[in-house]
């Protein structure tokens, strides 16, 4: 059995990543109003809309306190962000939907993804993803790394200095697999599994910029914070 060490960089990365994650968090009145207004496809879509765009807000900040990432050259953190915001609040809203919400609001939130004029064919993928999430019973710290990970992405459009984001994701890898081994001994595959949900998360981001697609065809309107990090409108 592998003995688990972290060196002091790893023991101050994972905290200061932790509570980034824990610290940053959709504030309460825009979760509040799930339960209150209407059920329409239209309330539903604009609950949603408003959810996404508190989420990025939330990203942005998190993203802010990944050691590192504001050392990085200006447009890159910029090209990281655009690039990993919709794969990072998938993961978000996984991890939402899997974690002991209050009662009912897990079955609300589906409830208006599902009524909320996304179509059938993309509503499938996103529930699987959300399922095999679930299945992995991440823990806080696992969660908190693996969108790290996802955020520090170096072969996303438009970044220039790859090597840079690289030597930043690799330290954060390392840390997880360790996080992995010591939290799930029994699953010797269980970092393997982790990273393939990953792939599992760039296949659902095609899909997004279709769903986006199709939304626009409906004369849907988007935030402006939403049009500029998903480069619609
Ligand atoms: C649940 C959701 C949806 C969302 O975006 C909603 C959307 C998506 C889309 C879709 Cl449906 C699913 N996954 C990712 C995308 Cl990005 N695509 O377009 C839109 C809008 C613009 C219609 C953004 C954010 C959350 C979300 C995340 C975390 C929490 C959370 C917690 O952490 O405790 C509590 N609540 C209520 C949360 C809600």
């Amino acid at each position: 059995k592998e003995k688990i060490e972290f060196t002091t960089e790893q023991q101050a990365l994972m905290r200061v990543i932790t509570d980034a994650y824990n610290k940053h968090q959709i504030p309460q009145d825009v979760t509040k109003k799930l339960l209150q207004d209407q059920y329409s496809t239209e309330e539903n879509f604009l609950l949603l809309t408003e959810m996404a765009t508190s989420q990025v807000q939330v990203l942005v900040e998190f993203t802010k306190n990944i050691p590192g990432f504001l050392s990085l050259d200006r447009e890159d953190q910029i090209a990281l962000l655009k690039g990993s915001a919709v794969e990072a609040m998938f993961l978000r809203s996984a991890q939402a939907l899997n974690k002991k919400m209050p009662i009912g609001h897990t079955e609300v939130l589906e409830e208006r993804i599902h009524k909320s004029g996304i179509s059938e064919e993309f509503i499938k993928p996103m529930f699987n993803f959300y399922k095999s999430i679930g299945e992995l019973h991440m823990v806080l710290e696992e969660q908190a790394l693996l969108t790290t990970i996802t955020i520090l992405t170096p072969d996303r459009p438009y970044v220039k200095d790859q090597p840079a984001v690289e030597r930043l994701q690799e330290n954060v890898l390392d840390l997880l697999r360790k996080m992995c081994v010591l939290h799930h001994p029994q699953e010797p595959q269980y970092f393997a599994r982790l990273l393939g949900r990953l792939t599992e998360l760039r296949t659902l981001s095609h899909y997004h910029a279709e769903m986006l697609a199709s939304w626009k065809v409906n004369n849907h309107k988007f935030t402006p914070l939403l049009c500029e990090i998903w480069d619609v409108q």
